[in-house]
């Protein structure tokens, strides 16, 4: 049996205007979150995230292609598997004038959680101290921490959060990334939507990137980001820099002057250069993020929706 949480296989999903054009939100998307840790699910707004996430839930009916969770095709086999998945994708619906842990107790009830959940989720959220309070007096911080203490009540193997961080104060952000980090560190698969690079590069073991709800990119963070990075090398003699790097295996692009070479290590370009009698004034790493690597993947996407596969 696949040790993946979520596959997905050739996911479209195609909406029609009510001026009866097609917008295709979803095209040809092969998605596969292993089991463990914190997946990114990276892209723009509009990409396409909420609307895969929806379908994964049963919420949304593809158009075409197949999904499977913990192995299990879905929706067809959806009840069977929905008890270990988590979701928060839209605000739940907390009573104002409840304190949070009396609204995670009728939940818990609701659901024939165990009641001694309602204070381990209150724990592993950090809102213990705060959980008799009414939750119209919460932070939206503090409310979206109430919304992943409820998906915990079930102990879910799989938790999906689509924009968690949404809206939310540097503090609000901060405290929420923890808490995800820590349910990734406890062994809960976890799908973070996002379309915050750095919060992904920060909290995320993998990610898939999609835009124009299309797969550009998939991978550890780490083989993300590459090995290799392109470095810029300023020195004084540009044209003299440049046949040393030939001579030593490098391929140097010259741009505005500046010298940009991929390597595998920083060291490399020093020691050819060095080697051949010339010292740097700079060396730079181009792609020092995550980020510079997204905009590279997802900026032509943005010029518009690619809907040439429409016809079916
Ligand atoms: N019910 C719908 N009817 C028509 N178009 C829709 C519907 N839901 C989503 N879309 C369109 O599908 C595309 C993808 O939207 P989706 O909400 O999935 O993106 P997203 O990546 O989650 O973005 P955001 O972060 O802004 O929510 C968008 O162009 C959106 O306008």
């Amino acid at each position: 049996m696949s040790d993946l949480v979520i596959e997905t296989t050739g996911l479209r999903k195609e909406f029609r205007s009510v001026r009866g054009e097609l917008r295709v939100a979803v095209q040809s998307l092969d998605l596969a979150v292993p089991a463990g840790g914190v997946h990114g699910f990276l892209g723009p707004n509009g990409s396409g995230k909420t609307t895969t996430i929806r379908m994964l839930l049963g919420l949304a009916r593809p158009t075409r292609g197949t999904m499977r969770l913990f192995g299990q095709p879905v929706p067809h086999r959806l009840p069977q598997v929905i008890g270990r998945v988590g979701a928060v994708v839209e605000s739940p619906k907390f009573s104002p004038n409840f304190s949070g842990r009396r609204n995670l107790q009728l939940l818990a009830g609701a659901i024939g959680a165990p009641p001694a959940r309602v204070d381990a989720a209150i724990e592993t959220v950090r809102l213990a101290g705060r959980e008799k309070d009414r939750y119209k007096a919460y932070s939206l911080g503090m409310k979206q921490r109430l919304a992943i203490a409820a998906t915990l009540l079930k102990d879910p193997d799989l938790l999906i959060l689509d924009e968690p961080t949404n809206g939310l104060d540097p503090a609000g952000i901060r405290e929420i990334r923890e808490t995800i980090r820590d349910l990734g560190a406890s062994g809960v698969t976890v799908l973070l939507s996002s379309h915050i690079l750095a919060e992904v590069q920060q909290v995320c073991t993998s990610a898939t990137i999609i835009g124009n709800g299309k797969l550009l990119a998939s991978g550890t963070v780490d083989e993300l980001l590459g090995s290799g990075t392109s470095y810029r090398v300023l020195v004084p003699d540009p044209s003299a820099a440049a046949q040393a790097l030939i001579g030593a295996g490098f391929a140097p692009a010259s741009i505005n002057g500046e010298l940009h070479v991929d390597a595998e290590q920083p060291a490399d370009i020093t020691r050819a250069l060095g080697e051949a009698g010339i010292w740097l004034t700079e060396l730079t790493p181009l792609r020092a993020d995550l980020e510079a690597y997204f905009l590279q993947l997802t900026e032509p996407e943005e010029l518009g929706h690619d809907t040439t596969e429409v016809v079916a």
